[in-house]
């Protein structure tokens, strides 16, 4: 009658903090992060017969991920995912794929009195570090890397117009507005044929992530965004150009529109147009713009 055509399962929501203690000079660095681990395999009997043997219990996935964390660094995420992915294909015979995901939370050092503090740390907003591993018997390791969750806002310097009008078209065209986004952003790496491979270029994690998150930033600010769209094609072309391993970026960027309020009706107080001061944070509904920029030449299947 039926038939199980995909199957997948591990644990999710595995909490971890990792602190560094250096001997000498008592300056201490902390990780903390989620890990989601999902194994694929030789596992039909345990979802179509009650046969519970081929199980890597989801209880041992999470153990893995602590062990693992112990024995090795946690940091680039890009390796430590690749670790994790590695050890489940290459110690279970019948587990043939790895989904590893990884989400970074920002601990930030404090400065006080104007000196890093070498044991406190601050959460400096809801921007994590993401990173999806997939180590898949003799295929490698397919890794994509991301910001999620960097809220952002100009108060001037975008515009949008020039777009289609027809009888549907309300909106107004305009040359000065309010451009808010939480960034969603996203890097491909060039397969890696092992860890090993992986390893070879561990500071390269490090470096695209600081060149996406800058580049990110710096083009949303300096520029004069003509639409959301073109901003977000602009942002993936330097990150192809900062990170040569890298085939391809995405950004999925809502548009978080605040609207104008008109108070004429209050004793005809000037609210509209470059009178505006006062607006309407909107919760919903947003634009949501979505690319994948990849190399010219280079085929988009991802
Ligand atoms: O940058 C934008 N892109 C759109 O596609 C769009 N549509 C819309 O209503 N406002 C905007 N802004």
């Amino acid at each position: 009658m039926s038939e199980l055509s995909y199957a997948r399962y591990g644990k999710d929501n595995v909490r971890l903090y990792k602190v560094h203690k250096d001997q000498e000079t008592g300056v201490q660095s902390v990780t903390e992060m989620t890990v989601c681990s999902l194994l694929e395999g030789d596992i039909d009997e345990s979802y179509t017969a009650a046969d519970n043997s081929p199980i890597v219990a989801t209880d041992t996935q999470k153990q893995t991920v602590y062990i693992l964390a112990k024995q090795n660094p946690v940091t680039p995420p890009e390796l430590f995912a690749s670790i994790l992915g590695n050890h489940f294909i290459s110690s279970y015979k019948h587990i043939h794929a790895a989904h590893i995901k990884i989400t970074v939370h920002r601990w930030t050092r404090m400065t006080v009195e104007g000196k890093p503090h070498p044991h406190s740390f601050m959460r400096d907003g809801a921007e994590t570090r993401v990173v999806e591993a997939v180590a898949r018997e003799g295929e490698g390791i397919s890794i994509r890397s991301g910001i999620n969750g960097l809220l952002v806002l100009k108060s001037t310097g975008s515009a949008f117009y020039g777009f289609q009008r027809d009888e549907y078209t309300k909106l107004p065209e305009t040359w000065d507005r309010i451009l808010s986004t939480e960034v969603e952003c996203g890097w491909h790496w060039k397969k890696f044929a092992s860890l090993e491979d992986v390893r070879s270029v561990v500071p390269k994690f490090d470096t695209a992530w600081e060149a996406a998150r800058t580049i990110t930033l710096e083009t949303f600010a300096k520029e004069n965004s003509p639409s959301v769209q073109n901003t977000m094609y602009k942002m993936c072309d330097q990150i192809l150009a900062a990170a040569p391993l890298t085939e391809a970026v995405e950004y999925s960027l809502p548009n978080k529109h605040y609207f104008e309020i008109d108070l004429s009706w209050h004793k005809g107080l000037k609210n509209t147009g470059k009178d505006a001061e006062v607006f309407a944070p909107q919760s919903d509904p947003n634009g949501l713009i979505q690319c994948t920029v990849t190399r010219k030449g280079k085929s988009a299947k991802l």
